[in-house]
């Protein structure tokens, strides 16, 4: 069965605007997941290293690099690793979105930080090793922390860092060479300042792409919106509204879902625009779509094809559902008064439901038609196909 829709076929739309991840984070649609994947990513990255460095510590302490007991060194690693994994638990399962920052970077940086300090503090020999472990640690920051915090974690390092080093002289262990170790000590610390003026270069650019990222898709979420909608009304245009009849149509070949489509046009249009000017006609028009769009569905649609003349595409719902429906509406616009000028309206319809296997082109022609029908029967009524047309449509499909 061939549906004739190619004639009208558009592409997908993605209305999409900004997704919110839990109100914090905003990245397009869908990319809530992208941004948890990106954060994951650098988790998976930042375990890495911390596996390989575990590996390089238990190596050192078999190599008689620390003072550690086996058993001290594997209550250590334990402990260091039973915190990572709750951590990354906590990021995988979605569970820290909760937090101003969900992917916990100070709380993993910390944790680190101090696993270093303390196997500085039992292992003093190691220590080269360990202050390249602390020095590796803050690049990961970089993404997600502003350089205050940056510099925050850094102070932290350097007071880990230097409180060990203290208490290790005070240890008075034989290995010491007290100048050495505190040249040592400030030349550590100034590299890691040197990470904090970069970092806050970086962050800077980092957070005036996010800006103009964010201005993008503002942008982009505006145009989308122009290109699928009608200036004056507020109502889908008729390029929207016929690639929503396309979609609608192939579900009904596929799945047999009726939907019907109405074209409504009100009643001596032009004597309102001559007697009371374009602008009054202009309000006239804004509230009558007011009025369809309230009256319909989240699944309808609503849309002004042209001048005074709308379009609705009623779904899931067949002629003699969609009767008392439109009669509503059309009983609506006589109750109401249209524009500061609190005019009175009448509207006529022309009513077809949509036939397995055919062109949404003449599903419209057939109710354009019909309110051809009703204006010439007189205007402010209803023009229906018979639902005995429809019936043996169908059955020849
Ligand atoms: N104010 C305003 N008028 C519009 C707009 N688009 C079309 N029109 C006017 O709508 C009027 C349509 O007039 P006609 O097609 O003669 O129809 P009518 O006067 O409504 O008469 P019937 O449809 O036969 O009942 C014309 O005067 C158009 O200028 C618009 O965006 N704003």
């Amino acid at each position: 069965m061939t549906t004739g829709h190619c004639q009208l076929c558009v592409h997908g739309h993605s209305g999409d605007g900004l997704a919110q991840y839990n109100g914090r984070k905003t990245y397009k649609d869908g990319s809530v997941q992208q941004l948890q994947r990106d954060i994951l990513r650098r988790h998976w990255y930042a375990a890495v290293w911390a596996l390989s460095y575990t590996i390089l510590l238990c190596l050192g302490h078999y190599l008689d690099l620390s003072q550690l007991t086996d058993v001290q060194l594997w209550r250590l690693v334990a402990g260091y690793w039973l915190l990572q994994v709750a951590l990354l638990a906590m990021v995988a399962s979605g569970y820290s979105r909760r937090y101003k920052d969900p992917s916990l970077t100070i709380p993993f940086m910390l944790l680190s930080i101090a696993f270093l300090s303390l196997f500085l503090w039992m292992a003093p020999a190691m220590r080269p090793l360990l202050v390249l472990g602390y020095v590796t640690v803050l690049p990961f920051g970089m993404f997600q922390l502003t350089w205050r915090g940056f510099l925050a974690v850094t102070l932290v390092t350097v007071a880990c860092y230097g409180s060990v080093l203290a208490l290790l002289q005070g240890s008075g262990r034989d290995f010491w060479q007290a100048d050495l170790e505190w040249l040592l000590a400030v030349a550590f610390a100034a590299s890691l300042f040197c990470f904090v003026v970069v970092a806050r270069e970086f962050t800077q650019l980092r957070d005036a792409h996010r800006n103009k990222n964010r201005e993008l898709r503002q942008a982009l979420a505006r145009i989308e919106e122009l290109a699928v909608t009608d200036e004056l009304t507020g109502l889908y245009n008729r390029r929207y509204l016929l690639r929503g009849m396309e979609k609608h149509a192939a579900l009904a070949d596929r799945e047999g879902l009726s939907f019907v489509a109405v074209f409504i046009d009100i009643d001596h249009f032009k004597h309102i625009n001559d007697s009371h000017g374009h602008s009054i006609g202009d309000q006239v028009l804004a509230e009558l779509a007011m009025v369809l769009r309230r009256s319909v569905r989240e699944a309808d649609m609503a849309s002004r094809y042209g001048g005074e003349e709308f379009v609705l595409l009623l779904s899931g719902v067949d002629l003699v559902e969609a009767a008392p429906v439109l009669e509503r509406i059309r009983q609506v616009i006589i109750d109401g008064a249209f524009s500061e000028q609190q005019l009175p309206l009448t509207v006529s319809m022309g009513v077809a439901q949509f036939r397995v296997g055919e062109c949404v082109e003449k599903l419209l022609a057939r109710a354009d038609h019909l309110l051809y029908e009703a204006k010439r029967r007189g205007r402010n009524r209803i023009e229906m196909e018979a639902l005995a047309a429809i019936n043996a449509a169908h059955q020849s499909s």
